[in-house]
């Protein structure tokens, strides 16, 4: 698949709205700086910057982890920022996550890792695979299928190489049934081969599923590759909005070594 032959991911709804959005941390961080920005349903949007950039900021405010200090922060509909409890709870099972480091148990299967991502849906603890319905784990499994790991789905999780590790969160990430798909440099730990293989797998998933996904990464040929559009942070503050196709990586690599300039923005549409 090339980029070219991604779908025109303008035409969806506003899935995600940054409006004048700072944040920051006592006594004198300030982690991000008036970031504005909107996402549409089926976008892949990767977030690029330096360590410290803050991208891991940005999207712990999209699923309430966090809340901005100022603006507002808008989520399939809802004001993120003025949602407490069951609401929040509701907001955040629409919104699944991937971290850099998989957070798989590793003395479970990786059928039964793959389960929990169902236990925000059901009412009680689980404690084992055949306590969870079987209409999750048949789920569960095709999820598995999915992501090439059907048949590794009753090794235990520790047994499984970093890129399948990833790509079992994934799957875990997806019987959640999320709309939104957060990742947080879902690559850093693999390979370049395995790194392309989970990148590859989440862009995919977005087009057949429509689902919006917003990935920080550390790689520009990745983000380039297999993001429709990048936004790129410096000091907390967005230096970069443009699609993908037609960027070129001198221009994204201004991202790394230009000072935060207003007049390098290119709105996305
Ligand atoms: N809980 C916190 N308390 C204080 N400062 C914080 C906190 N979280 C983040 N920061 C600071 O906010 C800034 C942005 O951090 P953030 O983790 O968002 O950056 P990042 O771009 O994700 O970095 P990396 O690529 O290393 O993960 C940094 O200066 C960081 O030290």
């Amino acid at each position: 698949m090339t980029v070219s032959q991604f779908p025109d991911p303008k035409s969806g709804a506003v899935t995600i709205r940054f409006s004048d959005v700072s944040k920051h941390f006592p006594p004198d961080v300030v982690a991000l700086n008036d970031v504005s920005f909107d996402v549409r349903a089926g976008e892949v949007v990767v977030l690029l910057g330096h360590s410290g950039s803050g991208k891991s900021t940005l999207l712990r405010q999209v699923d309430g982890l966090q809340r901005a200090s100022s603006g507002t922060v808008s989520v399939l509909g809802a004001d993120v920022g003025s949602m407490r409890g069951a609401r929040a709870r509701a907001l955040r099972r629409r919104v699944g996550f991937v971290f850099q480091q998989f957070e798989l148990v590793g003395g479970l299967t990786v059928l039964e890792n793959v389960c929990t991502g169902a236990l925000g849906r059901l009412r009680g603890p689980r404690l084992g695979l055949l306590s969870y319905p079987r209409s999750v784990r048949r789920e569960a499994l095709g999820q598995l299928e999915r992501v090439g790991l059907a048949a590794q789905a009753f090794q235990r999780a520790d047994t499984l190489s970093g890129g399948q590790q990833q790509r079992a969160a994934v799957a875990r990430a997806l019987v959640q049934r999320p709309e939104i798909l957060l990742a947080d440099e879902p690559v850093a730990s693999l390979d370049p081969e395995s790194a392309a293989q989970v990148m590859r797998l989440i862009r995919e998933i977005s087009v057949e599923q429509g689902l919006t996904v917003l990935c920080s990464l550390h790689q520009l040929d990745l983000a380039l590759s297999w993001g429709d559009r990048i936004i790129g942070l410096r000091s907390g503050e967005v230096v970069l909005d443009a699609p993908s196709v037609g960027l070129s990586r001198e221009s994204a690599m201004e991202v790394y070594t230009q000072p935060a300039m207003r007049s390098v923005l290119t709105a996305a549409g």
